[in-house]
């Protein structure tokens, strides 16, 4: 986990996407990820080589997200299984108990009633469903989920924006946090291993309810270094650096994860990940005070980048 400065100075390969390209993903478009398929992505993630300029830039908001996260939470250490530790990204910082019971309490509900008029993703899809249906339960993928961008929406939902704020006064992002998304899992629902898009910028942040998950974490381009770290409710994940542009992220969709000599149940859980846009690509998110509040999901067919 601990690595020298001096590694962050390294070249990095020319596009370490190209692994990332051929992983299997639900034909879905998706929120803040990477939401072309595989064969748009080979052409527009891959051919602009974005994802490489995240494990570049990310250099030094890697070190100084870091940094500021870890002068608060110094004793916290991600617990890391299947990964030997020379092998392990920088960039990856896990506060557990992040959030207070009453915080978590309080955001459980206005998450909850938001998310009470959210329709499964896979549901809205007619043409598609059945194949999708089978696919995300077959690979246990499905959830819900919804974003809010703008400050105005992310005052909706007053619990949650205030833990943001907190996270943000201790200088993890450069600029406000201005968007985030939502997603809520049954215990068998998942999330594909995926790399967050470019787009929101080279920190992310998530904070964990309800009920603790298992996460997989992958290196593409050393994919026998799957490794797992378990997120607890009312933690807080951030990821930056290596964690966040070049690794794989994603939640197995099983209601029961072994995690060392424990056997984590899942029930239902919410996690809330954000992130502050990089001012490039605001202009293309348009005018977020009047973005629609519910993501439309479109086929592959249709797909196209929103931002
Ligand atoms: O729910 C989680 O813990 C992960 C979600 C995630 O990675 C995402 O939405 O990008
Ligand atoms: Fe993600």
């Amino acid at each position: 986990m601990l690595r020298s400065r001096l590694t962050y100075l390294l070249p990095k390969p020319l596009c370490a996407t190209q692994e990332l390209c051929r992983t299997p993903m639900l034909p879905i478009v998706r929120n803040h990820h990477t939401r072309t398929p595989n064969t748009l992505r080979s052409t527009q993630a891959c051919k602009s080589g974005l994802d490489t300029r995240i494990g570049t830039k990310a250099s030094s908001t890697r070190t100084y997200a870091a940094i500021a996260f870890k002068q608060r939470h110094a004793d916290e250490m991600v617990q890391w299984i299947d990964v030997p530790a020379d092998k392990q990204p920088d960039g990856i910082h896990l506060a557990n108990d992040y959030l207070t019971e009453t915080e978590h309490t309080a955001m459980a509900a206005e998450l909850a009633g938001l998310m009470s008029g959210v329709v499964d993703p896979f549901t809205l899809q007619p043409m598609n469903k059945r194949a999708t249906d089978e696919l995300a339960s077959k690979l246990g993928q499905k959830r819900k989920m919804k974003c809010l961008h703008g400050i105005s929406q992310l005052k909706e939902l007053p619990a949650t924006y205030q833990a943001i704020q907190r996270l943000e006064k201790e200088g993890l992002f450069k600029g406000a946090v201005d968007s985030l998304q939502i997603n809520e899992y049954q215990p068998t629902h998942g999330c594909p291993p995926h790399i967050d898009a470019p787009s929101v910028g080279p920190v992310i942040a998530m904070f964990s309810l309800g009920t603790p998950t298992v996460m997989t974490l992958r290196n593409p381009r050393e994919p026998a270094h799957t490794g797992r770290i378990l997120l607890e409710e009312r933690s807080c994940l951030v990821l930056s650096g290596q964690a966040r542009g070049e690794w794989l992220h994603g939640v197995d969709g099983n209601a029961t994860q072994p995690f060392k000599d424990q056997t984590i149940s899942r029930g239902h859980r919410y996690s809330v990940v954000f992130w502050a846009t990089p001012p490039k690509y605001e202009k293309a998110l348009g005018d977020v005070e009047n973005s629609p509040k519910t993501i439309v999901f479109k086929t592959a067919s249709t797909s196209k980048r929103r931002f």
